[in-house]
């Protein structure tokens, strides 16, 4: 055996075998690779090269590779030892994209050459150029629609403000709501009485008589969160005191000749509800100490009993009497008038607003045109101004009546000036006696309708006789008073209008 090492049998097959082993291992490669000379000419290129640039080279892509190898030189001069570029830069060789990165290489003659290893990131670009647009257009997209939801919010926002300033102009209307007029003043009524419904605070309506205190107090019950629970209306001024203290209060058993058994009071039957308190300032002193106790600890005490009965009940009071002037006259407590005013609503008297009269009018025509089954279509402006003038000392209720009993005298289609009777006229009182005028009507309206407006003429007339005492006028009529009741209503008339306006003359 000898020591020395194998000699080498044919040194040029092993370089041929090197070489060969060399170019196939770079052919296989997917990447493109470059073998440049010291002035950038390609020396030599791999298969995926040629197959993306073809071989020999374009002008333009040898230019291209020149210029890569020309900036490659610039590192490669800076660094004078074996040099590879682990950087991998993006550029075009000719109108292909590509990314590189770089290395130094000793050629076989001991030259040193550059080699560029090298992919085509065509595809990618065009990925990324999709995706750009793509993002371009979604933004695009999304900018439309954010334009577009600012636009509808714009419009939301006008459209609010648009319902609101509608809101204002007509007032806050509610279902409930009965009250005709949208006159400034009226509006800013309702608005109160949105405003203080919703609370459980006790509310003192004021306003001349006439002016729909009733209406109101319906209103504010109707908008409360109790509109669901009882609602009693009480007339402070039509029950004599004693009766009005067992009615609200209820008694106990014994408490005075006939109370034969405990009797709960509207109080407690209303309990969770609302009371309305009609004529507030009407009540004596003794019912006026029961009611602050009402107001101020939320309990009664039955008449003829000691024990205080809790009860939850939002007391609506109203009055037409100038309660601060009757406080000062000491016929009116100051502590139950503080406790009552906690929220007053007041109503305007019917002179104050004058704009709201056409509407009234027209409001009641129609009601008593289908009440009197009169085919009344028409109030000049004669007549309109004629009411115009007039101060209404009895308010909306006075010009009810006017209008009531226009239609029924009216002879026409029209009501005229001469068919405006007014309270304060001498002739009031013989205007309804010109609905008995038979020839004017003999051939002009049918026989039940004549007969029914000397019904709705006789009714008036005698609850007007009987100042509003349902249950005498039915006795003297020789009528039931339901069957009373349903002709008031048919006619349109209340006990309680007719009685006022009869004491307002
Ligand atoms: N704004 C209105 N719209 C329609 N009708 C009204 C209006 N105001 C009052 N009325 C009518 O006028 C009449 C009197 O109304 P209401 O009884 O509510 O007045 P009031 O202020 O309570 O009077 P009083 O103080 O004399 O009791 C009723 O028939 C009522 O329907």
């Amino acid at each position: 055996m000898s020591d020395q090492p194998a000699p080498i049998v044919n040194a040029t097959a092993e370089i041929q075998r090197l070489s060969t082993n060399w170019q196939t291992l770079l052919d296989v490669m997917p990447e493109m690779v470059f073998l440049l000379q010291e002035d950038y000419r390609i020396e030599y290129m791999n298969r995926s090269a040629k197959a993306c640039f073809g071989a020999p080279c374009s002008r333009p892509v040898a230019e291209s590779l020149r210029i890569i190898g020309a900036s490659c030189h610039e590192r490669l001069l800076r660094s004078p030892d074996f040099f590879v570029d682990d950087k991998v830069i993006e550029a075009m060789v000719d109108n292909t994209p590509v990314e590189y990165s770089s290395m130094s290489f000793i050629g076989y003659t001991g030259e040193k050459l550059l080699m560029l290893i090298m992919r085509n990131i065509t595809q990618r670009k065009n990925f990324e150029q999709e995706l750009l647009q793509f993002n371009t257009s979604i933004e695009t997209i999304l900018e439309q629609k954010i334009g577009e939801l600012q636009a509808s919010e714009e419009m939301r926002h006008r459209l609010s403000r648009q319902v609101n300033s509608l809101k204002n102009q007509l007032g806050h209307y509610h279902k409930a709501d009965k009250m005709v007029g949208r006159s400034r003043k009226m509006r800013e009524l309702r608005e109160m009485i949105h405003q203080v419904s919703e609370s459980d605070a006790t509310i003192l309506i004021t306003g001349e008589s006439g002016t729909g205190k009733e209406l109101v107090a319906n209103l504010v019950k109707a908008t409360s969160s109790r509109d669901d629970k009882p609602f009693l209306k009480i007339n402070c001024n039509a029950i004599n005191d004693s009766l009005l203290e067992a009615d609200l209060f209820g008694y106990e058993k014994g408490a005075f000749t006939g109370a034969v058994q405990r009797k709960i009071g509207k109080f407690e039957v209303v309990n969770g509800g609302t009371i309305f308190l009609d004529e507030i300032g009407d009540i004596s002193p003794r019912m006026q100490v029961a009611l602050l106790r009402v107001l101020q600890n939320g309990e009664i005490i039955r008449v003829g009993g000691t024990e205080p009965v809790k009860v939850d009940v939002r007391v609506i009071a109203a009055t037409n009497v100038d309660l601060a002037q009757a406080v000062k006259e000491k016929k009116f407590r100051l502590d139950l008038y503080y406790r009552l005013n906690i929220i007053n609503i007041a109503i305007p008297s019917l002179r104050e607003r004058k704009e709201d009269i056409v509407e009234l009018v027209s409001h009641f025509v129609n009601h008593y045109r289908e009440a009197f089954k009169k085919e009344i279509d028409f109030v000049p402006k004669s007549a309109i101004n004629r009411l115009l003038t007039h101060s209404w000392p009895g308010n909306v209720r006075e010009l009810e009546n006017l209008i009531q009993r226009a239609v029924l005298v009216a002879k026409d289609k029209v009501i005229t000036e001469a068919d405006l009777i007014f309270d304060d006229d001498p002739t009031a009182e013989q205007a309804e006696g010109a609905v008995l005028n038979i020839d004017q009507k003999l051939g002009a309206q049918p026989l039940k309708d004549i007969l029914a407006e000397f019904e709705a003429l006789i009714i008036e007339q005698a609850l007007s006789k009987y100042t509003g005492n349902v249950a005498t006028v039915a006795d003297q009529l020789q009528i039931g008073k339901t069957s009373l009741y349903d002709k008031m209503k048919q006619y349109g008339l209340s006990a309680k209008s007719i009685k006022k306006s009869r004491k307002a003359r």
